[in-house]
């Protein structure tokens, strides 16, 4: 199917609401003539060219103007979409911007679902399907270092290196089939030999670094799981408002105030946190404190980082200190040591006797808050790969690409336990297959409409 045969489509490109200007998209082989039926030049052109832009009024059916625009013409295959494209740049009015589009409709155009534009690219061959689901990512990224993910995608990087996977497949598929075809020309146990080496030594450590990118970079997408843990009265619900500057959780001298989970996502130097505030510690008999307490734990188990807060003007209980022994040696958790602004009590010395490595902080008066920012920052690249433009696959990809290693991982033992050169070819080609629907080259519809469906309107 060649983008002759799909109809045209209109949608509004930008955000509705009011603003400055708003763009009205076009794309398909009537892109023009739609346009044109209400677009009325102000130096009297009628047949636009492309790639330039021209000046005038778009007017109703009975020749009243509506808003004064901007026209540009893209002449495909030269466009987003690889169509010819045309976009109508009005005032951001939502009641003008709805009736141009009306009347884009009426004149034969038809609403674009949402995605279409972007799948059109993808349809006519422009991008490759992991470049189009990298512009939904891009569109989403919240963060500074998702937005860097999703850009080199969109430079179609994961692409190339997927192709060449591919390609180094379909080299070993060529070199099996002549096995096949002429066994008695080859020496079986080096071309043997030599597929194990590409396989093991290339094509599967090349799959394995995808998947370990995609784990890694998993917590970028969801925001890093923070909890703040402690006994009560420590300062937790504090520096939850400290670090999210907002008057969220409820602070007060009594003891067992917070009882409930308490989240707010924030952001350190481009990276999103969810932080947790929770109930404190402690042995109760209250019993709507005591499922608060629960839920503290469990929440403490599905985090990646502890912040585990103590009051340091007082002593810390004994309790208290081998449960921080226990989270400092089992996961990662930084240990602060609150109220500095209070005379000293027992509770850093404690700490230091025990060796553990704690920050002193006030979280009333922020002394100390910039190092803990830091810290937190710190623990968590220290997982990442150093390479934060590494190519991460998103979840539908990082699928294919773990079934596609299992299959190479098959072969090897294939070859390593002497099986036919038939079963270990059907492997290699259905790793072949998988790099492909990565590619967008074998994607059933179903899961295509999945894909774009993602997508706002207009894009
Ligand atoms: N007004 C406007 N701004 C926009 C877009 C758009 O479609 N319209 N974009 C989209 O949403 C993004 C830009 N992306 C684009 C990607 C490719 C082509 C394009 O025409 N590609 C052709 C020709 C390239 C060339 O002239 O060399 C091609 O790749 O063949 C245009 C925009 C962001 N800004
Ligand atoms: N002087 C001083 N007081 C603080 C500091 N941080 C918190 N506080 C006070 O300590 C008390 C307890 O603070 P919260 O933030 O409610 O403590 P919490 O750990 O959430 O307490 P629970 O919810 O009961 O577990 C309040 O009176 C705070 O104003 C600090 O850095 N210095
Ligand atoms: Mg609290």
């Amino acid at each position: 199917m060649s983008y002759l045969d799909f109809d045209t489509i209109a949608a509004i490109a930008t955000p509705v609401g009011r603003g400055g200007i708003g763009i009205i998209r076009v794309s398909g082989q009537q892109a023009v003539s739609i346009a044109m039926t209400f677009f009325r030049s102000a130096s009297g052109v009628t047949r636009p060219k492309s790639h330039r832009v021209y000046y005038g009024t778009f007017e109703d059916g009975k020749g009243v103007p509506l808003d004064e625009v901007i026209l540009f013409y893209m002449k495909g295959p030269k466009s987003y979409t690889a169509e010819d494209c045309v976009e109508i740049q009005s005032h951001a009015s939502p009641v003008v911007m709805r009736q141009i589009l009306d009347l884009l409709i009426e004149a034969g155009a038809r609403l674009a679902e949402p995605g279409e534009f972007t799948k059109r690219a993808y349809l006519n061959g422009r991008i490759n399907l992991s470049q189009a689901e990298a512009v939904i990512d891009l569109i989403n990224a919240r963060t500074t270092t998702s937005h860097e993910m999703a850009i080199s995608m969109v430079k179609g990087e994961l692409g190339e290196t997927i192709a060449g996977l591919r390609e180094s497949l379909k080299q070993i598929t060529v070199t099996l089939e002549a096995i096949l075809d002429f066994p008695d020309d080859v020496d079986e146990e080096i071309q043997a030999e030599t597929i194990r080496g590409q396989l093991a030594a290339t094509v599967a450590p090349s799959l394995v670094a995808l998947i370990e990118n995609f784990d890694q970079s998993d917590i970028f997408r969801h925001g890093i799981r923070v909890v703040i843990a402690g006994p009560p009265n420590s300062g937790k619900s504090s520096l939850l408002n400290r670090l999210s500057g907002q008057d969220r959780a409820i602070v007060t001298n009594v003891p067992g105030t917070t009882r409930d989970l308490i989240d707010e996502f924030i952001h350190i130097d481009g990276i999103a946190f969810q932080v947790t505030d929770t109930a404190g510690i402690r042995t109760t008999d209250d019993p709507v404190e005591k499922i608060g307490i629960e839920r503290t734990l469990s929440r403490i188990e599905a985090s990646d980082l502890v912040l585990y807060l103590v009051d340091g003007s007082h002593d810390v209980e004994g309790e208290v200190l081998s449960q921080i022994r226990d989270y400092v040696g089992s996961r990662q958790c930084l240990v602060l040591v609150n109220k500095a602004d209070l005379s000293p009590g027992g509770a850093a010395d404690a700490l230091k006797t025990e060796g553990i490595e704690h920050l002193v902080v006030s979280v009333k008066t922020g002394e100390g808050m910039d190092a803990v920012k830091e810290a937190v920052v710190a623990r968590i690249l220290a997982r990442l790969p150093e390479d934060r433009s590494a190519l991460v696959p998103n979840r539908r990809q990082v699928a294919l690409v773990r079934k596609a290693l299992n299959n190479v991982e098959n072969a090897v033992e294939g070859i390593d336990s002497h099986l036919s050169f038939d079963a270990i070819s059907i492997d290699i080609r259905s790793a072949m297959d998988l790099m492909g629907e990565i590619l967008g080259e074998e994607v059933p519809v179903d899961i295509l409409d999945e894909i774009f469906s993602n997508f706002c309107i207009g894009k």
